[in-house]
């Protein structure tokens, strides 16, 4: 099962070899402007999905924010480390 550490792993090679047709090539080249608002908007949805919806659509909203913090994390270049030293 992939993991956040997995996933980030694999962001990270995509934003070395830049892949055709990936989304997290897309999403790091849009920016951080528009990184931010695609957290922002998974956040929200996430906190719809925890008011309104089922488990298993909270727990899809709550990957899609897991993976856009990455993107986030990995535009920035921000490791694992540097976040987990404040867990
Ligand atoms: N985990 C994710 C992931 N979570 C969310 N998303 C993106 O976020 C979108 C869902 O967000 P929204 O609800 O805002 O849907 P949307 O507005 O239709 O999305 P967009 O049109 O803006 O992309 C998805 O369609 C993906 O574009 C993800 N895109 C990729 N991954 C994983 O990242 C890895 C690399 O992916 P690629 O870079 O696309 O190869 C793969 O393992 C993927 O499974």
């Amino acid at each position: 099962m992939k993991t956040f550490d997995s996933l980030y792993a694999e962001l990270v090679e995509r934003a070395e070899q830049r892949p055709a047709g990936s989304g997290t090539v897309a999403a790091l080249d849009a920016g951080v402007h528009a990184q931010g608002k695609k957290l922002l908007e998974e956040a929200g949805e996430v906190w719809l999905a925890a008011e309104h919806e089922s488990d298993d659509n909270l727990a899809l909203e709550i990957s899609q924010l897991l993976y856009r913090a990455q993107v986030i994390m990995i535009g920035r270049g921000v490791t694992l480390e540097q976040v987990y030293r404040h867990l």
